[in-house]
């Protein structure tokens, strides 16, 4: 099942093109890297997917309908800094604000919302430390934290803005597989990352993007230098290009 669809997008903010004649599409079970150079269109096009931002062109289709009609599908893993960690809610709280998009602001919060809740925490090992306050967690916890918030919709697709950023290795690799292992149980996951190496590596396949897409493919189809040249602008023969394996 076609989990996410971007067809013909076109964005423009603060009169710029930021993303221009976008398509990109992914399947139940897809674990996509969105990679490309800083200002590259990444974010907004996440963004995008979640009906947050203005389109001038375009199609986004979420398991087959309208955007406008499946917000409460997409969940959404932003970048780190980007939530209010000195809120003075806890654990198990946090995650279940990630259900407002569900229950609304007005309903209370029902059986299946706390059912999804202890199942998202429990998803990434956070159910033992459910009611400590938010502030109080390592940069690796929050990451789990917001992931946790993001599944406890039972999304669609998920969509994680640069999760490893600031994370050590452990942490990277414990978030990585559970990527993996979600997405090999039919999760649809599309992530952004600089780190193109592990890209590489785990994604199955990347979209090169720099305002449209430059190419989209497993890896082992992307190690032609003229893709990534095109989308990062780098020169021939940089060591970036040898790091990556493609020639
Ligand atoms: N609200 C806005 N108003 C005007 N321009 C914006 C706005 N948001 C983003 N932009 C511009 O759109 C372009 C794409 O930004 P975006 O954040 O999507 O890039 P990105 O690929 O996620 O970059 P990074 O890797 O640095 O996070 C940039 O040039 C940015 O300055």
């Amino acid at each position: 099942m076609t989990a996410l669809s971007v067809q013909g997008l076109n964005v423009v903010l603060g009169g710029r093109l930021v993303l221009q004649d976008v398509d990109l599409k992914l399947e139940a079970g897809d674990f996509m890297g969105l990679i490309g150079p800083n200002g590259a269109g990444k974010t907004t096009l996440l963004r995008s997917a979640l009906g947050l931002v203005r389109r001038s062109s375009g199609t986004i289709e979420v398991a087959g309908a309208p955007i406008s009609k499946m917000r409460q599908r997409v969940g959404y893993v932003p970048q780190r800094h980007e939530f209010a960690w000195d809120f003075p809610i806890n654990v198990a709280d946090a995650v279940l604000s990630g259900r407002v998009r569900r229950v609304g602001w007005v309903r209370r919060a029902g059986v299946a919302d706390y059912r999804a809740v202890n199942e998202a925490m429990a998803r990434v090992g956070m159910t033992a430390l459910r009611d400590r306050p938010v502030g109080q967690l390592s940069g690796g916890q929050r990451q789990r934290v917001l992931v946790a918030r993001a599944l406890a919709l039972r999304p669609s697709v998920l969509l994680l803005d640069e999760p490893f950023t600031g994370l050590d290795m452990p942490t990277q690799e414990l978030l990585t597989d559970l990527f993996t292992e979600l997405s090999q149980e039919g999760q649809a996951v599309l992530m952004t990352t600089h780190d193109l190496a592990a890209a590489m590596h785990t994604c199955g396949t990347l979209c090169l993007v720099n305002r449209t897409v430059i190419a989209t493919g497993t890896p082992d189809a992307l190690r032609d230098a003229e893709l990534w040249r095109a989308a990062f602008g780098i020169r021939p023969g940089s060591p970036l290009l040898a790091a990556l394996g493609v020639n």
